[in-house]
């Protein structure tokens, strides 16, 4: 077993569950979260992968958006993983800003130095996690992609360009167009390098434009969220969709913000959206 086990809680007849391994793709130990529902306890069950914005680690999901009771419910497993690798040794932004290393890992796999070497988040979401946690865990090889603002960003990235991988994505407050924002030219800039025409594969807004979507997407976004245009240009995959016919549904929702009391708000129809692709609910 390669896996160790942090911490365990019973939650609505699940299991809330804290694990930590050596990661051989960002070369330190991580730490993610997972919620195994109660049926996991006598079959396989697919898995929503979470991915998590700015500052957080795989604990900000689990405690407060609230989706465990509906998990639950449908037989729905949640992998909640840390948002860059972590530890002595690896690269932080200089200034130690929020915004950039360390809880700021963007989900891309970084050309730069100092920080190829450990910020392989797209690899290790899209590759290393699913592979480990299928081998040690019962978990089906079905998988739906969902997350916020950065998080949002690379469920986005990763469900568009890897649409045998997953069945349906779906995000909150994503952002969109990152090659276009001062969060996401900081962070291109950081791990990519200067050249723009390197970025474009992580911006959704251009991959959507660009080849459309083979997966059904739903996208909430609140009309009282503080980044909201200037850090998230939801205005660009609302245009992308359009341009591509993509079976997109963006949503713009009057009153929310930012925080985890949007995501709690909506996390329910997030869920059943995804279990209606995952053959966990009529269609
Ligand atoms: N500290 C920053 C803002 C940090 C912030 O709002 N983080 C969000 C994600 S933002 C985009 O990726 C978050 O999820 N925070 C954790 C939480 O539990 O709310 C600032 O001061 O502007």
């Amino acid at each position: 077993m390669s896996l160790n086990q942090i911490s365990e809680q019973r939650c609505f007849d699940g299991r809330q569950l804290r694990f930590k391994h050596q990661s051989a793709v960002l070369h330190c130990e991580m730490q993610f979260s997972v919620y195994l529902p109660p049926q996991a306890a006598s079959q396989r069950v697919p898995a929503l992968y979470w991915l998590s914005g700015l500052t957080c680690t795989d604990e900000n999901f689990a405690s407060k958006a609230g989706a465990q009771r509906i998990a639950a419910e449908l037989g729905l497993a949640l992998v909640i993983p840390d948002t860059s690798p972590r530890g002595e040794g690896v690269a932080d932004d200089p200034q130690g800003s929020y915004d950039f290393g360390l809880g700021a890992g963007f989900y891309v796999n970084a050309t730069e130095e100092p920080y190829a070497k450990h910020y392989q988040m797209y690899d290790y979401i899209v590759q290393e996690l699913p592979a480990l946690l299928e081998a040690e865990l019962p978990l089906t090889s079905l998988r739906a992609i969902s997350g916020h603002s950065m998080g949002g960003h690379g469920a986005l990235v990763i469900g568009l360009r890897n649409s045998s991988r997953y069945r349906s994505i779906s995000a909150f407050s994503p952002i969109c167009h990152p090659s276009a924002c001062p969060w996401g030219i900081k962070a291109l800039t950081g791990y990519l390098g200067a050249d723009p025409n390197r970025w474009q594969q992580y911006d959704a807004a251009l991959l959507l434009a660009q080849q459309g979507s083979d997966l059904p997407i739903l996208v909430d976004q609140g009309l009282a969220d503080q980044f909201y245009p200037e850090q998230l240009r939801t205005e660009t995959l609302l245009a992308a969709a359009k341009r591509s016919g993509a079976q997109a549904e963006i949503r713009l929702q009057p009153g929310y913000d930012h925080s985890y009391y949007f995501i709690a708000s909506f996390i329910e129809q997030h869920l059943r959206f995804h279990a209606r692709y995952l053959g966990l609910l009529a269609a």
